[in-house]
C-alpha cells in the first residue's frame, strides 16, 4: 500500500511481509485488549470460551474466529448485550488479522449497535478495531481521528492499559503509513506504559513491533537485536505464531542489509517454523524472501523455484503494490537471462499496476523501472532510447536521494528523540531510588539517634542511682563513724576532731574559744534502780535536754558511757559557764519517766577556755575534766570553772 511507495530500500522489502507486519501489529494490539476484560465479570461459561479462544488465537486466528462465530451462533441469543459486544469485538479482531476486512467492519457495527459504553475498555477496544481496518483499507485519515478518539477516552477513564492499545495502534498506522519518526515516538510512549504495568509478554510484543519500525528507518543494529530479543522469548515461551512473524522480519532485515547467506539462514527458519504450526498461509514471506536471496546471490534457477512457490501460495487477487513489487523482481530475473520478451511483460504489468500511484509518492519503484528499461533497450541495442531511459533512471535516483538524505537525517533525530525520552525515564527512575534510599537513610539516622538518647536517659538514670546510692551508703558510714548509736550525739572520736580543729581556728582567728566537759551524778544508782536499760533512756532524755542549747556552730558529743563533751567555738569562759548553767538546770528539772516511774537526774560540770597555758586540746581538755572532778568533789550538780 502507501508505504511502498516511497523509497527503494523499501521497494526492495517483500510487499507481502509487509503487510503481513501490519496484520501482525494490528494483532498485536488487538492482544493486548485481552486482560482488560478481566475486569468485567463475564459468566463462567463465557469466560471459559473467551480463555479458549485467546488461547486458540496464540495458535491461528483462523481456528480462533471459526470457534467465536459458532459461539455465536449457538449461544449468542442467550447472551447479556455486554458479553456479545465482547464477542464480536473478537470477532472484529480476528477477521481483520485474517484480511476479511468486510466482515470484520460487519461485526463491529453490530457491536456497535449494541451500545457498549465509549469509555469502557470494550468501547476503545471496537473504535480502534474499527480504526485499523479503516488504515488497512487505505483510509488513514479517518483511522487516525477514530485513534485520537481513543486516546482521549482512554486518558479521560484514566485506563493506562488501553491508553498502551491506542499508541500502539497510532504507532502502527503511522509506521503503515511510512512515518516511522512519528511510529516510533508513539512505540515509547506505549513502551513506558506498559513497563510501568509490567507485562513482559506484552513488552514483546511492542518490541517486535518496533524492530518493525526500527528496520523501516534502517536502524539495523536497533532492529536485529529487538526482533533476536523477542523471537527468543516467543520460543522460550511456546509462541511460535508470533515467533513465525517475528522471525520473517528478521529475515527480511538481513535481506534488505544484503546480508545474503544471513538471510537465507534466517527464511529457512522461517519454513520451519511454518511447518512447526502446520500453517502454510504465510509460507509465501519465505518463498519470496529465498527467491530474491537467490536471485542476489546469481542463483536464477532457485530464484525461479521459490518465485514459483511464491506466486502457487501468495493471495490470489494481490493488492497493486504487491503486483508492482513482484513484476519488477520477475523482470529482473528475466533480465539477468536476457528473456526479452518475459522481462517486456513484467515491464508492462508493472507499469499498468504504477498507473494508480503518482511518480513523486513512488520514486523508487519509478526508478527501478527506468533502470530496467535501459538495460532492456540496450539489450536490444537501442542505445538511444537506454540513453533516455538511464538519464530519466538517474534523475529520479537524484530526487530519491535527496529524500533519503532527510530521512537519515530524520532516522538520527528520532534516535536521539527516543535516546532522550529512555534516558529522561532512566534519570526519573534513579532519582525515585535516590530519594527513596535518602528517606531511608534518614529514617535510620533517626532510629539510630532514638536508640542512643533512649541508652543516653537510662545509662544517666542508672549512674544517678548509684551515685545517689553511694551518696547515702557514703553518708550512713559517715554518720555511723562518727555518730553515738544511743544518743545520735556525735561519738569520741569525731567530738575531739572536731574540737581540735575548731581550736586551731580560733587559735589563728585569736578568737575566744571553750568546752565543757559533764558527767551524769551518781548514774550507777539510776542502773542499779532501772536497769542498763532504764540507764539508757535517762542517757538519751539527757541528750535531747541538752541538745536545746546547742547553737549551729556548737558541737556536743557524748566521750565516755555517761560523759559528754560541750564544744563552743568563739566563747569565753564567762559566756560557756552561763551555757553549762542552763544545762545543768535544765537536766536537773527535767522529769524523767522510767519503767513508769518518774525520776530526776543531775550532772557536775567542768569548763575550760582557750588560754597561753592551754595551747593544746588535751591540756584544755585536761584542765575542764579537772574542773568537773571538782565540781563532784563539791557536792556534784554544779559548774566549776578551770582557773587559768
Ligand atoms: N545504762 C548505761 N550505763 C552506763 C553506760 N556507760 C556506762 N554506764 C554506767 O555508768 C556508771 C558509772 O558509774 P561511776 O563511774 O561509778 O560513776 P557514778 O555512779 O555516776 O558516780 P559519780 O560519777 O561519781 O557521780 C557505771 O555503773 C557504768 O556501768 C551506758 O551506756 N548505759
Amino acid at each position: 500500500m502507501m508505504r511502498a511507495m516511497s523509497m527503494t530500500n523499501k521497494v526492495r522489502k517483500s510487499s507481502i511481509s509487509q503487510r503481513i507486519y501490519f496484520l501482525l501489529s494490528l494483532l498485536l494490539c488487538l492482544t493486548f485488549a485481552i486482560p482488560s476484560y478481566a475486569i468485567n465479570a463475564h459468566p463462567p461459561w463465557l469466560q471459559q470460551s473467551f480463555d479458549q479462544v485467546d488461547i486458540l488465537d496464540k495458535k491461528d486466528p483462523k481456528l480462533a474466529l471459526d470457534f467465536a462465530q459458532k459461539l455465536l451462533a449457538e449461544k449468542g441469543d442467550s447472551m447479556s448485550d455486554y458479553d456479545k459486544t465482547a464477542l464480536y469485538e473478537r470477532l472484529a479482531r480476528y477477521c481483520t488479522y485474517l484480511g476479511e476486512f468486510t466482515l470484520g467492519q460487519e461485526y463491529i457495527k453490530q457491536g456497535f449497535a449494541l451500545k457498549p459504553d465509549p469509555a469502557s475498555s470494550i468501547g476503545i477496544s471496537l473504535k480502534l478495531s474499527q480504526a485499523s481496518i479503516l488504515d488497512e483499507l487505505g483510509n488513514s485519515e479517518q483511522a487516525l481521528n477514530l485513534y485520537f478518539e481513543a486516546e482521549q477516552l482512554a486518558k479521560d477513564s484514566e485506563n493506562s492499559k488501553m491508553l498502551a492499545d491506542t499508541y500502539s495502534y497510532l504507532a502502527n498506522s503511522y509506521s503503515l503509513n511510512h512515518n516511522d519518526i512519528e511510529a516510533l515516538k508513539y512505540f515509547h510512549q506505549a513502551y513506558l506504559l506498559l513497563e510501568k504495568l509490567g507485562d513482559d509478554l506484552e513488552l514483546a510484543y511492542l518490541k517486535a513491533q518496533m524492530a518493525t519500525s526500527y528496520s523501516f528507518i534502517n536502524d539495523d543494529e536497533k532492529a536485529i537485536s529487538l526482533a533476536t530479543e523477542v523471537i527468543q522469548y516467543f520460543l522460550a515461551n511456546e509462541y511460535y505464531f508470533d515467533a513465525l512473524y517475528a522471525q520473517s522480519g528478521l529475515a527480511n532485515d538481513y535481506l534488505r542489509m544484503k546480508d545474503y547467506q544471513q538471510a537465507e539462514i534466517e527464511f529457512k527458519k522461517v519454513i520451519e517454523l511454518t511447518k512447526k504450526l502446520g500453517k502454510s498461509d504465510s509460507i509465501y514471506t519465505a518463498y519470496i524472501g529465498l527467491a530474491k536471496v537467490y536471485f542476489h546471490l546469481e542463483q536464477n534457477d532457485k530464484a525461479r523455484y521459490y518465485y514459483q512457490l511464491y506466486e502457487s501460495k501468495r493471495h490470489q487477487a494481490p493488492p497493486p503494490y504487491t503486483v508492482i513489487h513482484d513484476a519488477i523482481f520477475v523482470a529482473q530475473v528475466e533480465l539477468a537471462d536476457e528473456n526479452i520478451d518475459k522481462v517486456k511483460q513484467a515491464i508492462s504489468i508493472a507499469e499498468q499496476a504504477l498507473t494508480k500511484f503518482e511518480q513523486e509518492k513512488a520514486l523508487s519503484w519509478y526508478s527501478s523501472l527506468y533502470d530496467l528499461k535501459s538495460k532492456l533497450a540496450k539489450l536490444e541495442n537501442n542505445y538511444q532510447a537506454a540513453y533516455e531511459y538511464q538519464s530519466e533512471y538517474i534523475r529520479i535516483k537524484a530526487l530519491y536521494h535527496n529524500e533519503e538524505r532527510e530521512r537519515v537525517r530524520s532516522k538520527y533525530k528520532v534516535m536521539f528523540d527516543t535516546d532522550q525520552a529512555l534516558l529522561q525515564n532512566q534519570l526519573l527512575e534513579r532519582d525515585k531510588q535516590l530519594d527513596k534510599i535518602a528517606l531511608e537513610n534518614a529514617q535510620n539516622k533517626q532510629w539510630l539517634q532514638n536508640i542512643i538518647i533512649i541508652v543516653a536517659i537510662i545509662f544517666v538514670i542508672i549512674l544517678s542511682a548509684f551515685i545517689y546510692r553511694q551518696v547515702r551508703t557514703s553518708k550512713t558510714l559517715h554518720k555511723l563513724a562518727n555518730t553515738d548509736t544511743l544518743t545520735e550525739l556525735a561519738n569520741r572520736r569525731f567530738s575531739f576532731l572536731y574540737a581540735e580543729k575548731m581550736m586551731s581556728l580560733a587559735i589563728r582567728e585569736q578568737e575566744d574559744f571553750a568546752i565543757v566537759v559533764f558527767d551524769v551524778d551518781h548514774f550507777k544508782q539510776v542502773n542499779d534502780k532501772y536497769g542498763h536499760a532504764g540507764g539508757d533512756i535517762a542517757l538519751k532524755a539527757l541528750a535531747i535536754t541538752a541538745s536545746e542549747y546547742v547553737r549551729n556552730k556548737d558541737i556536743l558529743g557524748r566521750i565516755g558511757g555517761e560523759e559528754f563533751l560541750l564544744v563552743l567555738p568563739n566563747t569565753s569562759a564567762k559566756q560557756a559557764t552561763v551555757i553549762a548553767e542552763r544545762i545543768r538546770l535544765a537536766i536537773a528539772n527535767k522529769v524523767l519517766t522510767i519503767n513508769e516511774q518518774q525520776t530526776n537526774i543531775t550532772a557536775s560540770f567542768g569548763v575550760a577556755e582557750l588560754s597561753a597555758t592551754r595551747a593544746s586540746f588535751n591540756q584544755l581538755f585536761y584542765d575542764a575534766d579537772i574542773a568537773l572532778y571538782q565540781a563532784k568533789e563539791k557536792g556534784r550538780n554544779q559548774v566549776v570553772v578551770a582557773t587559768s
